[in-house]
């Protein structure tokens, strides 16, 4: 948990003024922590919450073995590699009806952790950045998008992207769940051999601690740099 210790708070948070993303939000972390913050009503909230974590993380954890086979890796080598199950959280997300004059929800992104897990509802606005393209991803009831982040775009030394993707407001409140499964902040991240010396690749990265990256990436948002370009994306250790 050393972590996300201080850097997010758990519970309910709304984006600052200065910040162009307009939502607000409730953050959940690892239940066994006793971190978390609920509202008192509902009264079945924190039960529910409880119930649906566990099986979040069996979902994902299985969408992980998917990906490991898919990436050519010998059979169990993400989960061994991934073992604590101390990093996870989930956040819901309100996004506010468009105005006249714009509609961001939420900026053009890729999110760091290992894979995403989000629920939509039917109001859509998500997008996938595919070929200089923004593409809808289109509310299909009862369906779960994944997204693929940073480190699983490291580990395969940019052969399997990390999602880039924003939210775009419509005319209506929209509310996704997303859970975002991780790893440890003292994990070291770099290109795997299979993917770079094995194939006579050179790396695309130099080695970190994922929490080192995760440290930048919340400094991003606490303080929001004035230039484009100085916003810390996982091409802060490109080689
Ligand atoms: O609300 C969504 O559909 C996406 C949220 C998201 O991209 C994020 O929280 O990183
Ligand atoms: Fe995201």
């Amino acid at each position: 948990m050393a972590g996300w210790k201080g850097l997010l708070p758990s519970g309910y948070g709304r984006q600052p003024e200065h910040s162009k993303d307009k939502n607000e939000y409730f953050v959940v972390f690892v239940p066994d922590f006793g971190l978390n913050v609920y509202p008192d009503q509902p009264t079945e909230f924190k039960g529910v919450i409880e119930d649906c974590y566990p099986r979040l993380v069996e979902v994902a954890s299985l969408i992980q073995e998917i990906i490991n086979n898919f990436m050519g890796l010998p059979p169990n080598f993400l989960k061994e590699y991934n073992q604590t199950r101390d990093m996870e959280f989930m956040t819901a997300h309100r996004y506010f009806p468009a105005t006249e004059t714009e509609n961001n929800g939420i900026s053009a992104h890729e999110d760091s952790n290992c894979l995403t897990l989000i629920f939509q509802d039917e109001v859509g606005g998500l997008e996938v950045l595919k070929d200089a393209d923004w593409i809808p991803i289109e509310p299909i009831e009862g369906s779960i998008i994944v997204n693929l982040g940073d480190i699983i775009q490291v580990l395969s030394n940019n052969k399997y992207k990390s999602a880039t993707h924003r939210v775009i407001r419509k005319g209506a409140h929209r509310h996704s769940f997303s859970f975002f499964f991780n790893i440890d902040g003292d994990k070291w991240i770099e290109p795997l051999p299979q993917f770079t010396t094995d194939i006579g690749e050179s790396p695309k990265y130099r080695g970190f601690h994922y929490e080192e990256y995760i440290q930048l990436r919340v400094r991003n948002k606490t303080h929001p740099p004035s230039r484009p370009e100085d916003v810390i994306h996982v091409t802060h250790y490109s080689i």
